[in-house]
Parts: structure tokens; C-alpha cells; sequence
């Protein structure tokens, strides 16, 4: 359902990424991974449009999505939970989770029910929450947009064991329940039973992909450094 051929990317003069190729199937998980610096965020940035490719093609379900504007890559089913859950602070939990909906099976009650603590938080601010929390709510929010891909960078970043668990799981169950997700994490023995395919990522460009059962201690070495 995402292709990604040969892009490469830009800050300013700096390039970022040189020749990354990746695909993803309709209701699998695709783990990004890569040392520090590799171009991990820089790929979901060129992906959801924010750092826009300067070549190559991405394409989402076969439509050709590359360098359009984010509005609009997000309109054709592309939900993100950037690095550092930017949920809005000023606004309760229930305001997060109907600011950016859309139509669709995901609404507010269906958020709460996978995430039983923003029911109970409903009418707090995003502000006062704790950092499990605010990452639930990241997730719902991206959830609320009714995506066919979720993408998420570092979600359980400096979260507690047991938060990262719930988080985990509710991944599972959005997978099982035929969602596709990209996901960018650093605890490999949390992701990877989760994944069915991996890319690596060495330098801005992909350098490996299979599935993760033929992530052998050698390539885990040379690329990941572990
Ligand atoms: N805003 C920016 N301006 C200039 N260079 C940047 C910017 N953001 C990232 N880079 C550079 O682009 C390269 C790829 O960074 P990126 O954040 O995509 O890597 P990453 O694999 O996600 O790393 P991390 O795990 O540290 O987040 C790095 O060399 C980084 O220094």
C-alpha cells in the first residue's frame, strides 16, 4: 500500500537522504530502523510531506503522493504520531480527539475504549497529563483522522515499562484489526515481534530489508549496532 522508490531529501544544502526504497503491505508493520541520525525521521517527514522528497516516487496505494502538501497526504490516509506527541496542551483531551477527526470508524468513544484512561481524563487538559498519557492521546488523535496507514516515530520513547506495554498492545489490536503502520522504535525486542518486514536505514539510505526473522546477528552488528 506505500511504496517508496529511491527518494531522496534535503534540509537547506544538507542532504539527508541519498536512495531510500521501502515497501508495505495493506494490514502489515513495516519497522524503520537505524542508528542515531540515519534518516529515520527525515524518511516520515519526506512521507507525510514535510520535508518533501527532492526525487524518487512515493506512492500510496498506487497514487503518486510524493511532494504534495501535508494537508493533503494526511486527507489520502496517512496518520501521523510525530517524535515528541505534539498533542495540543491548551486543549481538554476530548477537544485533541475531535480537532482533526474525520469521519469514519474512529471517533471519540471508540479512542476512549482503546485507551480507557483518556475516557477518565476526558475533560482534562493535554498539559496536565502524564507522558503516557499525552502518547495515548497522540495515537488517538492520529487514530480520529480514520487513517489507512499509521506512522509512528519513537512512540514509547522514555515511557515507563507497563505504559509502553499498553501501547504496544493497542498496536497489536490496531494491526490485527487490518490497519497498516510504519513504525520507528528504538527497544528492538518490543518491535520487532510486532513487524512483518524491516527496513534499515545506514547513512540516508536503505541498505537491508526482509523480514525480521532474517535480521541475523551480523546485520544487527554491522547496522544497528547491538
Ligand atoms: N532540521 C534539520 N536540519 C538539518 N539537518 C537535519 C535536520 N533534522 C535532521 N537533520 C540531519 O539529517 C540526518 C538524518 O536525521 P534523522 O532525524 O532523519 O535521523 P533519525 O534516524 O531519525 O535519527 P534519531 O534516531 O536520532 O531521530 C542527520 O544527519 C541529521 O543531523
Amino acid at each position: 500500500m506505500l511504496e517508496l522508490e529511491r527518494i531522496t531529501a534535503f534540509y537547506g544544502a544538507s542532504q539527508a537522504l541519498f536512495d531510500v526504497s521501502l515497501s508495505l503491505g495493506t494490514g502489515e508493520a513495516l519497522a524503520l530502523l537505524g542508528r542515531n541520525g540515519m534518516g529515520k525521521s527525515t524518511t516520515i517527514r519526506a512521507i507525510c510531506g514535510l520535508t518533501p522528497p527532492r526525487d524518487g516516487q512515493i506512492r500510496l496505494d498506487g497514487q503518486a503522493i510524493g511532494g504534495q502538501p501535508s494537508h493533503r497526504i494526511a486527507r489520502a490516509g496517512i496518520g501521523l504520531v510525530p517524535e515528541g506527541r505534539r498533542i495540543f496542551p491548551n486543549l481538554t483531551v476530548a477537544e485533541n480527539l475531535t480537532a482533526a477527526a474525520r469521519p469514519g470508524y474512529w471517533d471519540r468513544a471508540r479512542v476512549e475504549a482503546l485507551f480507557p484512561r483518556l475516557g477518565e481524563r476526558r475533560g482534562q487538559y493535554g498539559h496536565s497529563l502524564s507522558g503516557g498519557e499525552q502518547q495515548m492521546l497522540a495515537i488517538g488523535r492520529a487514530l480520529t483522522t480514520n487513517p489507512r496507514l499509521l506512522i509512528l516515530d519513537e512512540a514509547t520513547e522514555g515511557l515507563a515499562p507497563v505504559i509502553r506495554q499498553e501501547i504496544w498492545t493497542a498496536l497489536r489490536r490496531l494491526k490485527d484489526e487490518g490497519l497498516s503502520l510504519l513504525i520507528v522504535d528504538k527497544i528492538l525486542a518490543e518491535l520487532l515481534p510486532i513487524a512483518d518486514r524491516c527496513t534499515i536505514l545506514e547513512k540516508g539510505v536503505s541498505v537491508w530489508s526482509g523480514a525480521p526473522d532474517g535480521l541475523d546477528p551480523a546485520t544487527r552488528d554491522r547496522f544497528l549496532g547491538v
